[in-house]
Order: structure tokens, then C-alpha cells, then sequence
């Protein structure tokens, strides 16, 4: 699915009025018609108050508050005052007065406003997708209401006062706090921002039948990574592909005390379709690798203790290197051979790997076009320095992928695979129950595999985030979030396969 800045969604808006064609108050009514539909079996019976702005946020809130009244909902209206509301907000405060129940409050100062009870539900449609400064007077004020008041609150479109974009200069006070957040047709590039997920809460999209054909016109550099994207990436066997066409993989991995690590990303990489495999690991911990993985090769390193040395590396498809290798100067000096030999071989980099290259700055300089790595945010933050906000990270990170030609693949809630031209794709799958130790280890053997198999290096981490967090999920399903580890991730890589193709 495509993401666009708030800008170009205007442009779809206009281009489904004047194609599909419909009027612009018959879209409004049908975006708040669909909101309706949603919000009515959640809050059966709830008393609403609906905050509602002078543009057309406000006009779908007002549109949504004569559904409420005709259904019967105790509603409450509260319009911030304004000599100029958006022609269609103008007509949906007429069609209110025709409804006797109405109460609409023109707000001017707090002792307009209604009393709350916990049970309240609060709507906000004070400002949507067209707000373009902080929030300051009245609209400051009702915000500070509403998030004073410690009842749940949902958002039409964006939480009022939330940038769809860059909010570096926004006022953090200036912005609501929404429990739930109902967008309409395409998430906002800020929900994407774990820094805005107290003012999203969950977030969750209305499709309101905006223009395919525009949609699929106007370009962005955008993308959230759903089923159809990664089904379209993920290549097919054909019926004489033998394991000797799935790609040899080699696989770096692991340190004395750390071969978990290895042991995890290397049974990932053969549950995802590599058709060798070869570990590299130190000398006293081969008979680790051969009970736990008995699939896979192993190379076996002079260090007892440590990664040292590597095969000849033309043998082998893809290279991954990096989980629990550790930091010591043999490894690095390691690391730093490799890369002098990788050519332009597929690789990835993960963990430690990251790590020595952001202690070791020339080696940014050896990375080869297209390798991929993939930091959390520490070992980002280790490779860049510090960010203020996650849109200046998100901006480091697209200098970096730029500067280097890497991609780089930012984990965490809606993983980010930033590419060197600036495109971004976001993560759609994965939950917090993934937050535990070794699920990066099992993302590294997923991509290694599909490295190995040639894909490019962009479809191997857009489709590998996708493929780890929606296993991820599935294996949630029967764990739970607090019971998840990271092997659960990778006995569900089969359905997560299953499900995409
Ligand atoms: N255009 C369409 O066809 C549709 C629009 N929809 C709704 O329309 C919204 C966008 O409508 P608008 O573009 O009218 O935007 P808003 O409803 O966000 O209102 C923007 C208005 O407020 C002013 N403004 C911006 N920042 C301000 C600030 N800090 N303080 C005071 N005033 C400020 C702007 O100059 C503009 O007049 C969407 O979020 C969505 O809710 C939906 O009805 C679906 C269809
Ligand atoms: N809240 C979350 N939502 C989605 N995915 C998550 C969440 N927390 C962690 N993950 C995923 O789990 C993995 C954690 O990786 P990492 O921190 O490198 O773990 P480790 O170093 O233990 O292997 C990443 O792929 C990340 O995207
Ligand atoms: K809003």
C-alpha cells in the first residue's frame, strides 16, 4: 500500500470528486458514514461529545454527529467558533438544526463546555489532514481540554494538532491524545513514529473509495508493506529447482558464549528456503551447531573463541555476518578481511557486525552497494549519532542508505527498509511480543535466505521484515505476548510462507 504526505492525499480527494465523479459533500458523507459503521458496535450506547473544527475534519465530525443523533446516541456538539467554516462543514451544521435533539456549543471560553462522565466518548474532529502550524488559542484550549479529561478519545483522521509528516517544531501540548485514531484510506507517515503513538493510540484505516486509478498514478516514496507487496516480491520454485538453485549461504555467526545467536539465525535461514547452508563458527563450539542445526554446514574457525577467518567466499550466494560474533579485535580484523574480499556479493550485516563498522568508521567506506543492515536503535544510533525526533532519524537513515548505498533495514514496531534512493518501505506485521531476545538474530537468516537466492537486496529485506513479523504474529497467536521467544518465531515461518503466497 501506497503512503502519501497529506499534500497528494488532497489531490486523490479532488481528483475522486471530479472523476468519479461525486460532490464533495457526498464524499464527506460517505467517509463519515463508513466512521459510523465502525464506531457504533464499539461504543453501543456510549454518550458522545464531538469537538468539531472549522474545515472539513470538522465538517465530517458534524456529519458524524446527525448519525449519532438519528441512531440515538446521547450526543453533545461542540464547534470551535469561526466566521469561516469550510463550505461543506457550513451545510453539515444546517442539516443539524434540523434534528430537534441537537445541541450544538459554539466555544468560546471554558465555561461553555459540557460536563464529562467517565463514560463519555469524546470525538475529536478539530483539525484533520490540513492543519499547517502548531496549535495556539481556542484550538490550544480545547485540546488541553480534552486531554485533561481521562476518557477515552478517538480521532477522526489524525489527532488533532499531529503534523502528517515532520512534527519537529510542533507543540507536544498542542496535540490530542486519541485512545483510537479512524484515518481515512492510507495510514499518515507520522503514525509510523513510535514518538506519536501516544497521540494515535491504535490506529486503524477507513477506506472511503478515493480514486483507484489516481492512487495507483501519483508516485511516493512511501510504501507500507502488506500482503500483496511481499506476495509480489517472494520468488516461486519451479519443478527442477534442487538445492543446488536455492543458493549457498554463509553464515557468520556466533562467539564462545553466544551461539544461541547463531544457532537461532541459522535454523531461520534453512526454514526459509536457503538450499545450503554453511555456519561459520569457532573452534570449540562446532558440536553446538552440529546437534542443534544438523542441517547446515559448518566451518570451522581456528579461533576457539571467536570468528577469525572465512572461507573462500566464491563458493557462496549470500553472506550474513554479525549475530553474537562480539567486538574483539580478531573479529574485527576479521570483518574488516571480509569486506576487502566480499566483492559485490549479496550481504548482510547484523549486531556486532554493526557495531565494529560504527567503532571502525573507514569501514562505512568498504560496505559493497547494496549490503543491508540491520541496526535496532541503539546500534543506529552507534552508526549515526544521536536524533531528536524519529522523523530526523528517519532522515539520517535515508542520508546514510544515500551516502553509502546500503539499505538499511530500521527495526522495531513498522521496521523501516530505507533504500539508497530514498525510498522507505514501512512494516505492516509484527507485534511487541517480538521484543525479546533473538528475534533480530531470526530477521538475519530469513534475509540471508533469500539473499542466497537471489533476490535484490531491496525485495530480500522488504519481503524478510514482512515474512519475520507476520511469523511473528502468527506464533503470538498461540503464545501470547509475554511467552513469545524467538525459536516461536521460526516454527512459524512455514505458515507466515504459507499465508503470503
Ligand atoms: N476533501 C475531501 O474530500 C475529504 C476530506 N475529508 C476530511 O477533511 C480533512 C481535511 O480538511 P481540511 O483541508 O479542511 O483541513 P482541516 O479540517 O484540518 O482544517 C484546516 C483549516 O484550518 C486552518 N488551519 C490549519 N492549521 C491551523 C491552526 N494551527 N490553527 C488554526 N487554523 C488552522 C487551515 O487554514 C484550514 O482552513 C481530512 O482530515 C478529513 O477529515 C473527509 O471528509 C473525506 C473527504
Ligand atoms: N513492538 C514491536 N513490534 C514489532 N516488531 C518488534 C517489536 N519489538 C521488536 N520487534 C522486532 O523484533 C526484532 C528485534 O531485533 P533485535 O533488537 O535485534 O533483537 P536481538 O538482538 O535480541 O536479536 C526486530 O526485527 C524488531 O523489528
Ligand atoms: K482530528
Amino acid at each position: 500500500m501506497k503512503i502519501f504526505p497529506v499534500k497528494s492525499i488532497a489531490e486523490i480527494d479532488q481528483y475522486t470528486i471530479e472523476n468519479e465523479p461525486i460532490l464533495s459533500i457526498n464524499l464527506m458523507e460517505r467517509a463519515s458514514r463508513r466512521l459510523f459503521d465502525v464506531l457504533d458496535p464499539i461504543y453501543r450506547n456510549r454518550p458522545f461529545v464531538v469537538v468539531a473544527g472549522a474545515g472539513n475534519n470538522g465538517g465530517d465530525a458534524l456529519a458524524l454527529s446527525r448519525m449519532l443523533l438519528l441512531a440515538g446516541y446521547d450526543t453533545t456538539i461542540v464547534l470551535l467558533k469561526s466566521d469561516c467554516l469550510s463550505t461543506d462543514t457550513a451545510l453539515n451544521l444546517e442539516r443539524l438544526k434540523h434534528i430537534r435533539q441537537s445541541k450544538v456549543i459554539l466555544y468560546q471560553s471554558v465555561e461553555d463546555l459540557p460536563s464529562i462522565t467517565s463514560n463519555h466518548v469524546i470525538v475529536d474532529g478539530l483539525f484533520g489532514s490540513g492543519l499547517n502550524r502548531p496549535l495556539e488559542g481556542k484550538a490550544l484550549e480545547l485540546v488541553q481540554w480534552m486531554n485533561e479529561l481521562n476518557v477515552e478519545i478517538v480521532s477522526i483522521d489524525i489527532p488533532s494538532g499531529l503534523m502528517g509528516e515532520d512534527n519537529s517544531g510542533n507543540n507536544p501540548e498542542g496535540i490530542v491524545k486519541a485512545r483510537r485514531t479512524f484515518t481515512f484510506q492510507f495510514p499518515k507517515l507520522s503514525f509510523l513514529f513510535p514518538e506519536n503513538h501516544k497521540y494515535t493510540g491504535q490506529w486503524e484505516i477507513i477506506d472511503i473509495g478515493l480514486h483507484p486509478e489516481k492512487i495507483s498514478e501519483i508516485t511516493t516514496s512511501w510504501y507500507f508493506i502488506d500482503r500483496d507487496i511481499c506476495r509480489n516480491l517472494l520468488p516461486q520454485r519451479s519443478c527442477f529447482d534442487h538445492k543446488g538453485t536455492m543458493g549457498h549461504t554463509l553464515l557468520i555467526a556466533g562467539s564462545y558464549g553466544k551461539m544461541g545467536a547463531a544457532v537461532l539465525s541459522a535454523r531461520a535461514c534453512l526454514k526459509s528456503g536457503t538450499g545450503l547452508l554453511t555456519v561459520q563458527v569457532p573452534h570449540d563450539t562446532c558440536q553446538i551447531m552440529h546437534a542443534a542445526v544438523p542441517e547446515a554446514m559448518v566451518n570451522i574457525d581456528r579461533s576457539d573463541l571467536m570468528f577469525t577467518e572465512f572461507p573462500n567466499l566464491s563458493t557462496f550466494s549470500a553472506i550474513g555476518v554479525g549475530p553474537g560474533i562480539g567486538i574483539r579485535s580478531n573479529a574485527v580484523k576479521a570483518l574488516d578481511a571480509l569486506l576487502d574480499s566480499i566483492g559485490d556479493r549479496p550481504l548482510i550485516l547484523d549486531a556486532d557486525a554493526i557495531n565494529i563498522i560504527a567503532q571502525n568508521p573507514h569501514m562505512k567506506e568498504k560496505l559493497p552497494p547494496g549490503a543491508i543492515l540491520t541496526p535496532h536503535p541503539g546500534e543506529f544510533k552507534r552508526l549515526v549519532g544521536e536524533w531528536d525526533n524519529d522523523f530526523e532519524r528517519l532522515e539520517k537513515a535515508k542520508e546514510f542508505a544515500a551516502q553509502h548505498k546500503v539499505i538499511l533495514v530500521l527495526k522495531g514496531a513498522y521496521t523501516t527498509v530505507v533504500l539508497p534512493s530514498g525510498v522507505c518501505y514501512f512494516n505492516s506485521t509484527g507485534n511487541p511480543g517480538m521484543a525479546t531476545a533473538g528475534s533480530g538474530d531470526v530477521l538475519t537468516g530469513i534475509i540471508l535466505a533469500m539473499l542466497g537466492r537471489k533476490m535484490d537486496a531491496w525485495k530480500a529485506a522488504v519481503a524478510g521484515v514482512y515474512i519475520h513479523g507476520l511469523a511473528g504474529d502468527i506464533a503470538c497467536e498461540t503464545e501470547g505476548e509475554e511467552a513469545l521467544i524467538a525459536s516461536d518465531i521460526i516454527s512459524s515461518l512455514g505458515k507466515a510462507f504459507i499465508n503470503t503466497k
